[in-house]
């Protein structure tokens, strides 16, 4: 079994456990909390432009030229097209976009992205994309899942937009290439890079989890009054 299958296994229940989550139950059924949503737009648009920042480090870690226009192209992707479901959300809920951009990021988010940053920065190309992979990889499942379970063409449906993003071939490639090179990273690594890539991937796949609970829950910094009266 090539080392992504053995990964995605060992995640099985923390894949099954995000499909199941509410927030994402709330796309499928076409109900969300607007504080909700508008609570991910706001994390998501500043956690994406962190996500760029990975991938430029990605860029200088890359050892070939096919690399480096993958990750170019990724972030020409996140700036160009990953504005689109942002705006699918931001319409459900009757917020312009630019309302929601240019938050702090609330606790979950800033974990997620500074164990992104971490490993880039301390880690090889291998455990760079194993803490990068279940961004794409999370989210596709989702789409391809939500789509067959309740996408009905001749009705409309308020996250139609959103979850057909997810199910187009852009981000099967996104996760394709991320999987084939992590694979043949992973046959000339040691044991202990490989416990590395699987702790990344692990723990970003808990932190995907978490940034869905996030949402739902509006979590955000304690303020100096809360921290003083628990
Ligand atoms: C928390 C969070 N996780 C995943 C995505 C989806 N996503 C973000 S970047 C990217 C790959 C682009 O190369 C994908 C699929 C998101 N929006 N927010």
């Amino acid at each position: 079994m090539s080392f992504t299958n053995q990964l995605r296994e060992e995640n099985e229940h923390l894949f099954r456990e995000i499909y199941r989550h509410p927030f994402v139950q709330g796309i499928g059924k076409g109900e969300l909390n607007p504080e909700a949503v508008a609570h991910y737009v706001k994390a998501d648009y500043e956690y994406l432009n962190k996500f760029m920042q990975v991938y430029g480090l990605a860029i200088s870690k890359s050892a070939e030229r096919e690399e480096i226009e993958f990750f170019n192209e990724q972030v020409q992707f996140i700036l160009h097209s990953e504005v689109h479901p942002h705006k699918n959300l931001c319409e459900y809920i009757g917020i312009p976009y630019e309302d929601l951009q240019g938050y702090d990021l609330p606790p979950t988010a800033d974990h997620y992205i500074k164990h992104m940053l971490y490993h880039a920065l301390q880690g090889g190309m291998g455990e760079t994309l194993a803490a990068l992979l279940p961004c794409p990889w999370t989210y596709l499942e989702i789409g391809k899942k939500l789509e067959i379970e309740f996408l009905n063409e001749s009705q409309d449906h308020p996250f139609q937009p959103w979850i057909t993003f997810y199910t187009e071939d852009a981000m099967m490639d996104v996760t394709n290439f991320m999987r084939s090179r992590l694979d043949q990273l992973a046959e000339k690594a040691s044991d202990s890079e490989k416990q590395k890539m699987r702790e990344a991937f692990h723990k970003s796949c808990q932190l995907e989890w978490s940034f869905w609970e996030m949402a739902i829950t509006c979590e955000g910094w304690l303020t100096e009054e809360e921290v003083s009266t628990r």
